[in-house]
């Protein structure tokens, strides 16, 4: 019989033949193909009540509205604004549920932390360029907790204390390199965050910019700008296309293993020197020092993933870093007022004979504000972070399906204009009363009570909160101790350049190149930098 009908076929005339085999066919299995993996309400009637939200195209859903980062947030405004806290879209077969205000995160990230502290799967970004090994993209499960074990070891409150005197001897150097090279600002900002957070891990300082570890740490970093924001690969979006050939998706395979070969050997290279090093017991005190000696292998970890999992802690934390200290650097030239404030503030509370240090930062309300309102108009990414589902659940009568990717949308939640008056407006003000840290408002038991939401929420908030919140306060506030930040001057014309706003294209927000005066404030200041920076050398 089927012998007959492939003759039948063969005998159609040669267009109907051709229309078939390059029409017909691959329609008919893009169909069947699209139905067998995407529920819908004929096949799941609970459907109906999935959240409100924009409809989007047969087949792709909303993918076009969300393929291009730079434009999701305002998109996201929008619908939080037209279907309100909870909406949902759809890319291609993927489920998309956004919580746009602080009580959905807390009812559902946070005390329904079981069911929605999960990564969606993506093929691309987690199998093929992480190997299945970076912290970041897991999905839950008995690896995920192991690893997250290690980084809260690491990480925790009290550890984090003792990272103290890296950050006050970097900060240092911050400022001496503020002031005898301002121009490169952007650069001195980066090496503060890589060697902080190469010091704490590996025990390695970065003294110098020129430096090729702390150059391939950001290099990481870079290549995740062009992966890892939703809709950015299609086999991410629709993890089901990977049974397809490569090429019809943009070769995705070769250019995951290509970014795997640039990042493995660069974190075995860390580790395998380490180790070394704890072989010829020449290695110095340092956490993954302890790490490795603990025998991760019965933690069932190989070789791969212990590497990551000291490198992935120092890509998680140089960049995040960086990049608020640059933006901060941003908004201040934006907010001269701003400056002016700060230096009022510091001014009053430490004087101008001594620079800033940790038992100051009670006394600095004013510059806590300053953190915090840097971390609502510019939280780590642009697009939001993705959490999801491993169990169907109800959330006000809404449906939310196992397997959705539920995003944590900061957008929706900072620029809240019920809540933040003028949210595009830089207003460090309206944190004043905000007198708790940030670690401690993540667990605050009244949800609009949260200052921010850029730390994250539930079982997968940001280890590094205490690190990151201490190089915060210990850099802003020695910088408006010590200088003076301003819009450049046009050599030329002597007019006042505005500086460029624009963020590096990408999934990360990552102020773009852009130019700032920065100044000593006075000779005796100047004095104070110079001295405290030899004191340190010596030290070292
Ligand atoms: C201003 C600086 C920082 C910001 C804004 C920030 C923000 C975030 C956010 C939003 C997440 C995802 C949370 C979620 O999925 O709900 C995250 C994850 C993470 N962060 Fe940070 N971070 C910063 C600095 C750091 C530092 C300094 C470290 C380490 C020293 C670090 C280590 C990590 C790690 C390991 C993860 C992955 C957590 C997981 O998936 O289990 N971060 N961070």
């Amino acid at each position: 019989m089927a012998n007959s009908f492939l003759m039948r076929l063969f005998e159609l005339p040669t267009w109907q033949l051709t229309v078939l085999l390059t029409v017909v066919l691959p329609t008919a299995i893009f169909l069947c193909f699209y139905f067998y993996n995407t529920p819908t309400v004929l096949t799941d009637r609970r459907r109906w009540h999935l959240p409100p939200g924009p409809r989007g195209l047969p087949f792709f859903g909303n993918f076009f509205d969300l393929a291009y980062p730079e434009t999701i947030r305002e998109k996201c405004l929008h619908w939080q604004k037209k279907y309100g806290d909870v909406f949902y879209t759809k890319i291609g077969g993927a489920d998309y549920v956004w919580l746009s205000s602080p009580k959905a995160v807390k009812d559902l990230m946070d005390k329904k932390s079981a069911i929605y502290s999960s990564r969606p799967p993506v093929p691309l970004a987690g199998d093929t360029v992480s190997a299945g090994r970076r912290q970041l993209f897991m999905p839950y499960g008995p690896r995920y907790r192991v690893v997250r074990k290690i980084s809260h070891a690491l990480l925790n409150i009290t550890q984090s204390t003792g990272y103290r005197p890296v950050q006050n001897l970097e900060s240092k150097q911050l400022l001496f390199d503020l002031l005898h090279d301002p121009e490169h600002f952007y650069d001195h900002n980066r090496r503060y965050s890589a060697s902080v957070i190469i010091t704490i891990t590996y025990g390695q300082r970065i003294s110098n910019w020129d430096n090729e570890l702390a150059r391939s740490v950001y290099k990481v970093v870079n290549n995740m700008q062009n992966y890892a924001s939703p809709g950015a690969w299609m086999v991410d979006t629709f993890p089901s296309l990977q049974v397809f050939p490569e090429w019809m998706f943009g070769n995705w395979r070769t250019f995951g293993r290509k970014c795997h070969e640039h990042d493995a050997p660069i974190y075995l290279g860390l580790w395998n020197s380490l180790r070394k090093e704890v072989e010829d017991g020449k290695a110095k005190d340092c956490f993954c020092k302890e790490f490795m000696e603990s025998d991760p292998e019965k933690l069932g970890m190989d070789t791969l993933q212990c590497a990551y999992q000291c490198g992935g802690l120092v890509e998680a934390g140089s960049e995040t870093t960086s990049a608020a200290l640059n933006s901060f650097l941003l908004f201040a030239v934006l907010n001269p007022e701003v400056v002016r404030k700060g230096q009022e503030e510091v001014d009053r509370v430490v004087g101008k004979d001594r620079y800033p240090s940790w038992e100051d930062e009670e006394e600095l309300p004013y510059i806590r504000a300053i953190i915090k309102e840097l971390l609502r108009i510019r939280p780590a990414n642009k697009v939001g972070m993705q959490h999801c589902t491993v169990e169907d659940d109800w959330y006000e009568g809404m449906f939310i399906p196992k397997g959705a990717t539920v995003m944590l949308n900061w957008w929706g939640i900072q620029y809240d204009e019920n809540r933040w008056s003028s949210p595009y407006d830089f207003k460090p003000e309206r944190y004043l009363g905000y007198d708790l840290p940030a670690a401690s408002y993540i667990n605050i038991s009244d949800p609009n009570k949260r200052d921010h939401v850029a730390y994250g929420a539930g079982r997968r908030v940001c280890p590094g909160v205490h690190v990151a919140e201490n190089s915060l306060f210990l850099n802003i506030s020695r910088i408006l101790w010590a200088f003076d930040i301003g819009k450049k001057t046009n050599a030329g014309s002597g007019a006042r350049q505005e500086p460029n706003e624009e963020m590096v294209p990408g999934w990360l927000c990552i102020p773009g190149p852009f130019e700032c005066e920065i100044t000593v404030r006075d000779q005796d200041r100047m004095k104070i930098i110079e001295e405290m920076w030899r004191e340190a050398e010596k030290e070292l």
